[in-house]
């Protein structure tokens, strides 16, 4: 139902708009030819079994209605002191029909093929009898006897109906049956496409075991060799050729409505350098997530890599590499590209979010857009959120009055920046004066210490941290300026592992009862030093937390202890998913605070207990509930919310809603003799 949806909206004249800088030359009405549609009448039954089924949050706009632009429309205020309870009883319109998002199989020998992440030609294809509509399986073995009697498939599966344990106890086995951690990427791969339900019930459930083989740090070596391992399309590219028409290449997108959108133009994938196109793992991996932790539809998720050509010589010689073979654009044409690409988003889907993903240089686009879309960077944004939430409980288990830290941090590049920045948040909500708390910071880059008087043009992303009463003193080691600023924490952003020395830890366990340590360049050869060591040369008295994860630590009388991992899995889902409920017109400065502070709260007693500095991976749904929270309170407070209703609600009916609003697949939903047929919940997001 959903690709006759997508083929019926193809024949729709896109609207036009006019805004300044748009160039008049992509603001052209297109008629898509129409496409052959031969759909079974089994098709027709299933859908209205399900259409007759499906149910809807109440507070949620039906599923196909795509969300009022937050810019151009503001949704009424309600002002009703009604409960989220009595709203939701009261305010549910007849229920709404519409088919179910996933789950939903076809029958049709020519129809265009409608897929989540595919983007495919327009042309009438010839498909198997029975295809998936949004990249689900065609034949599941889940599907009821009844069901495969309805659809007229039975003998078309093996007899048995399974149950997702079932099917999940398979795909583990295979899973663990694959000897490279290449092999386990593909497999997934290929599962999220062509079982999407059971693929995102997979890594909910297993969230700590398949992340890693899902994103970092496997996707890493998915990029290096995309070109070669490439199978099946995914996501959408953008490319150099096709300026001035990006808004036709959105076009040609399979699915009405989309969301959140991943974007990065592969220049500095993970510490891999500038992969072009074969970043496109990057976006794929990182919805993936969105939808596995904060539970994003996934049909309403759009990865985009741009193909702004590759300085990568090997990329460049490869007959195999899937991008332009061109050396990168100009910074100032990627910009003009991107103002472009901005533009047709936000036409093509109001109020998009767009989240920025390794870029080379990801200040520019970001001070750019970000008080005029819907927008983030997750290397600035985000690692700024997740490691002041774990600074925020390191501070707490210090016992040093937050105005007397000192940080060292080791490292000036876009990570470096945006945490010290939100920490200097911290401390300014705190009570202590701005001037004051950006002398708490000591930035070193690979020249040494960032000063004014250095000799060498700084960029100015550090220009706020740069100091000036360094006495004419040049520092070009870190152990020089541990011993000049006795600080109190030591933060590892520089790619180089190692540097934190054992003199220099040691040296840090002087300085204070319990220093805090954060080696965080990634992946695991980069860290700055290890939890063990760490953990030995300060006696076992350091508040420790790194980007990679490490092995627990067992100490001299036995005790195991839990290295924190300052993820950013943490925080992006929730940011994601707070800023799309309450339809926020842009992602302030304020709700990433907020969304810092949502994970520092959300540690249960047991972890509190155990003073971890982050709670549970295992948990991660819950926890992007209380960031979400967190993000949309902040929004309200600014008056940045366009979806005023969830003003009404108390913090427990708010994150009852959030949570109702997440997809969520489950057996109940796709039984047809059900009571509860229909969409996985969180269909109307
Ligand atoms: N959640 C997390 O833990 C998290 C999130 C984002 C990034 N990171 C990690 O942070 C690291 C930095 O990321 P980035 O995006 O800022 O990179 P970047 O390239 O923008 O910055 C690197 C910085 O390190 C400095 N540097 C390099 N070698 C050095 C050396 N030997 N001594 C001193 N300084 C040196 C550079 O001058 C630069 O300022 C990466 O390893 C990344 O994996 C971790």
């Amino acid at each position: 139902m959903t690709f006759i949806k997508s083929a019926i909206s193809a024949q729709r004249p896109q609207y036009c708009f006019s805004k300044r800088n748009y160039s008049t030359s992509f603001l052209t009405h297109h008629h898509r030819q129409s496409s052959s549609l031969k759909v079974e009448p089994s098709l027709f039954y299933y859908s209205s079994l399900l259409s007759n089924n499906s149910r809807r949050h109440p507070l949620s706009s039906p599923s196909t209605a795509p969300l009022s632009n937050p810019r151009y429309q503001s949704t009424q205020t309600t002002p009703s002191t009604s409960s989220f309870n009595r709203l939701r009883n009261t305010q549910a319109s007849p229920v709404t029909r519409s088919i179910p998002s996933s789950r939903t199989i076809s029958s049709s020998t020519t129809l265009p093929i409608a897929s989540n992440q595919q983007n495919v030609n327009m042309s009438p294809i010839a498909l198997p009898t029975y295809h998936s509509n949004n990249s689900n399986s065609s034949l599941d073995t889940h599907f009821t006897n009844d069901l495969r009697k309805q659809l007229g498939i039975r003998g078309l599966i093996p007899p048995v109906v399974e149950s997702f344990g079932q099917q999940k106890e398979r795909c583990l086995e295979q899973i663990d049956s694959k000897t490279t951690s290449i092999d386990k990427y593909m497999y997934l791969a290929n599962l999220r496409n062509s079982n999407v339900d059971l693929f995102y019930r997979l890594l909910i459930d297993n969230m700590p075991k398949i992340t890693p083989l899902v994103y970092t740090p496997v996707v890493g070596e998915a990029c290096l060799k995309w070109s070669h391992i490439y199978t099946q399309p995914e996501g959408l590219y953008l490319s150099w050729a096709d300026r001035g028409k990006l808004r036709e290449v959105l076009d040609n997108w399979r699915e009405d409505q989309v969301d959140i959108t991943v974007v990065t133009d592969g220049s500095r994938i993970l510490g891999l350098g500038d992969l072009g196109v074969n970043g496109m793992g990057i976006p794929v991996g990182k919805l993936a997530l969105y939808t596995g932790c904060a539970g994003i539809h996934p049909k309403r998720t759009l990865p985009i890599t741009l193909d702004l050509g590759t300085n990568n010589e090997e990329n460049l010689r490869d007959p195999l590499y899937l991008g332009a073979k061109m050396r990168r654009v100009s910074p100032s044409e990627m910009l003009e590209f991107l103002d472009e690409m901005m533009i047709a988003l936000n036409d093509k889907w109001p109020g998009i979010i767009v989240q920025f993903e390794d870029l080379k240089d990801p200040f520019p686009s970001l001070e750019r857009y970000r008080n005029t879309y819907t927008c983030f960077n997750d290397d600035i944004q985000g690692t700024g959120a997740v490691i002041l939430a774990g600074v925020m409980n390191g501070f707490k288990q210090s016992g040093i009055p937050l105005d007397q830290h000192k940080l060292v941090f080791m490292g000036a590049g876009s990570a470096a920046v945006g945490v010290a920045r939100q920490i200097v948040e911290l401390f300014i909500k705190s009570g202590i004066p701005e001037e004051q708390a950006r002398k708490q910071f000591w930035l070193v880059d690979s020249k040494g210490l960032v000063t004014n008087d250095r000799g060498d043009k700084l960029a100015d992303h550090k220009l706020y941290f740069s100091r000036s009463d360094n006495d004419g003193k040049q520092f070009s080691s870190l152990e020089e300026v541990v011993d000049y600023v006795q600080p109190t924490g030591l933060m590892g952003l520089c790619t180089t592992g190692g540097v934190f020395t054992e003199s220099i830890i040691r040296k840090m366990a002087q300085i204070a009862p319990r220093p805090i340590i954060f080696p965080l360049s990634n992946p695991v050869h980069k860290a700055e030093c290890t939890f063990d060591e760490a953990m030995k040369y300060t006696d076992e008295k350091c508040i420790f937390a790194s980007g990679s994860p490490f092995p627990d630590y067992t100490g001299k009388d036995g005790s195991v202890y839990h290295p924190g991992q300052g993820n950013n899995m943490y925080v992006f889902p929730g940011i994601g998913l707070g800023t799309l409920l309450c339809k926020a017109v842009h992602v302030s400065q304020e709700m990433i605070y907020a969304s810092a502070k949502g994970l520092a709260e959300a540690l249960n007693e047991e972890e509190h207990a155990q003073s971890w500095l982050y709670p549970s991976l295992d948990r991660i749904r819950e926890v992007s509930v209380r960031v979400a929270r967190e993000v949309i309170r902040s929004a309200q407070a600014e008056n940045l919310d366009r979806n005023k209703k969830l003003q009404w609600l108390s913090d427990r009916e708010l994150d009852d809603f959030i949570r109702d609003s997440m997809y969520d697949p489950r057996e109940e939903y796709v039984s047809p003799a059900g009571s509860d047929v229909g969409s996985p919940r969180g269909s109307h997001l």
